[in-house]
């Protein structure tokens, strides 16, 4: 059972009644209630620019908390604990004099203070200036900070510079919400716990690795946001690419974040670059027309609201990225995301390579190389392919493919598994910041997809349609199979 760190924290929360506070953070906030990980006296000011009073803002988020916490958690006293700690202020957060409130309701500045930017990256430099010019935080203020950290390298390098001038690096917390999953963090101990994988983890015994993070929701009505950005800006720049470095990076020296972080900025060091002369046959990218989504009829991006019917933002990214190094030489990471897919399906395939020599029923050879599946949701474990002989004095020594399999929720008999912000807010709340994001590592993640996206504008190519309910373009198919592979698909 996991103890309340007794350290009381504020926390302000500047964008607290957006889509993430909503959906997420408050929910998060209170599941660390009901595990009684809030110290008694810890207190959170939602901050945004809504006109309402405490009292207000506090039913609002009940309803909130009761929308989004799943019906057999929810606990109405819980709920009514955590909202007892919250005060709401209203404020523009270009209003520089506006944020005196703030300095007020930190009082005696007795408790450490936790500063969450839940709004557009654009505002992260302008809080932090006001917040120091009105001395509400100190250097031991610990700051998080949300994805995507800019539009691209360049403007990037500029919020992590305006956030540099007030904070220095071991009080910014970058979300990556997909380090904060269960499974995620299970791949460090599947790699570093278990010699059994460790000694076989690279180019001598694994052909290719396939990361597949699926959606089968649309845009969800955040076309203001999602046009300018595009799935690769944001899914691949962070989720996808922070995936493909636990997979691929060198064992750290220790659990400590810059060990962590150190290995991760190597492998995306060694990313190869993809130039326009192997584009065609290494990215493909896709934009959603009508389709089914659950069975049911759904627009096409360009009819969903607020669109613009000339956008050619995608909404889908199949890729094939190598790495190179000695580990990883000669083996691809195919990578695809995208939204409108049949399922919500994230999963990670590791396939090894067949034995050396075969010596069992031609016929059978193509199931001669063991996977690894690694299912980060849903339904979160592993499942190690293997073969064995088939039953039966008829079977001779025919083959069969079979699973190790290790569900976590039916193994482990877990209690319920926690939401990545859960696990990400209390990190922040003990000061760990091995499961956030240094500025190194976003800004060679940027280096790398904008040279896709600079080839995108260059060539002017529109993105390849798909339908609804489908696995995205017919070209992500053709190519994995130009190189005599498939995307994997459970039998
Ligand atoms: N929503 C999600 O699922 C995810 C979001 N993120 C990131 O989280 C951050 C927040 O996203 P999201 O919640 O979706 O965005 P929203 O637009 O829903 O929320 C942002 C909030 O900030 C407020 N705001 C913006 N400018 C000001 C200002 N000058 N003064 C006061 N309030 C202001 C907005 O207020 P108003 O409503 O009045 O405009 C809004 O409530 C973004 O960086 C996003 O990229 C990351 C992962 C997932
Ligand atoms: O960061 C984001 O992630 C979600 C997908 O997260 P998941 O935990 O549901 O897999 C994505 O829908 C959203 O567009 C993106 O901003």
């Amino acid at each position: 059972m996991l103890k309340n760190t007794g350290t009381r924290c504020d926390l302000m929360l500047f964008g607290a009644l957006g889509d993430l506070a909503r959906r997420k953070l408050f929910p998060a906030l209170y599941q660390l209630e009901r595990a009684g990980l809030l110290a008694p006296g810890s207190r959170i000011l939602a901050i945004a620019r809504t006109r309402a009073n405490t009292r207000e803002i506090r039913e609002r988020l009940f309803e909130k908390l009761r929308d989004h916490v799943k019906a057999r958690d929810f606990d109405e006293a819980v709920a009514r604990t955590l909202l007892e700690r919250v005060d709401y202020q209203l404020l523009d957060f270009t209003d520089s004099e506006g944020f005196g409130a703030l300095r007020e309701w930190r009082d005696e500045l007795r408790n450490e203070l936790i500063v969450y930017m839940a709004t557009p990256p654009s505002m992260y430099g302008v809080i932090a200036r006001n917040l120091k010019a009105t001395r509400c935080c100190n250097d031991r203020t610990r700051v998080v900070v949300e994805k995507p950290i800019g539009h691209d390298l360049a403007s990037s390098q500029v919020i992590n510079d305006e956030l540099g001038e007030v904070y220095r690096e071991s009080q910014l917390f970058r979300i990556d919400h997909y380090l904060g999953k269960e499974t995620v963090q299970n791949l460090i101990a599947l790699r570093f716990a278990n010699n059994l994988f460790a000694s076989q983890w690279d180019q001598n015994h694994i052909s290719h690795v396939e990361i597949t993070v699926a959606e089968s929701v649309g845009i969800e009505g955040r076309w203001g946001y999602f046009d300018q950005a595009g799935q690769i800006r944001d899914m691949i720049q962070n989720h996808l690419l922070q995936l493909l470095c636990l997979i691929a990076m060198d064992p750290p020296a220790d659990l400590s974040a810059d060990s962590i972080r150190d290995e991760k900025v190597k492998v995306l060091k060694a990313l190869k670059q993809i130039t326009p002369d192997i584009m065609e046959r290494y990215v493909v990218r896709g934009q959603y027309t009508s389709g089914t989504s659950d069975g049911k009829p759904v627009p096409g991006y360009l009819d969903e609201e607020g669109a613009n019917r000339g956008s050619s933002t995608e909404t889908f990214v199949a890729l094939k990225a190598e790495i190179d190094n000695w580990r990883w030489s000669g083996v691809p990471f195919y990578i695809r995301t995208g939204k409108r897919l049949p399922e919500k399906l994230s999963q990670i395939i590791i396939h090894f390579k067949p034995a050396p020599h075969y010596i069992f029923d031609p016929d059978q050879k193509h199931l001669a190389n063991n996977k690894l599946i690694i299912r980060l949701q849903p339904d979160e474990g592993m499942e190690l392919k293997i073969l064995t002989k088939d039953q039966g004095l008829d079977k001779g020594m025919r083959l069969r493919q079979g699973p190790l399999e290790l569900t976590f929720s039916e193994t482990f008999e877990a209690e319920r598994i926690p939401d990545a912000y859960e696990r990400l807010l209390w990190e922040v709340m003990r000061g760990n910041q091995y499961l956030f994001v240094r500025r190194d590592e976003v800004e060679y993640a940027w280096r790398w997809v904008d040279q896709i996206i600079g080839n995108w504008k260059d060539s002017g190519e529109p993105p390849k349609r798909y339908a609804s309910g489908t696995w995205g373009p017919v070209a992500s198919i053709a190519m994995i199979t130009r190189d005599g592979r498939s995307w994997y698909e459970d039998a």
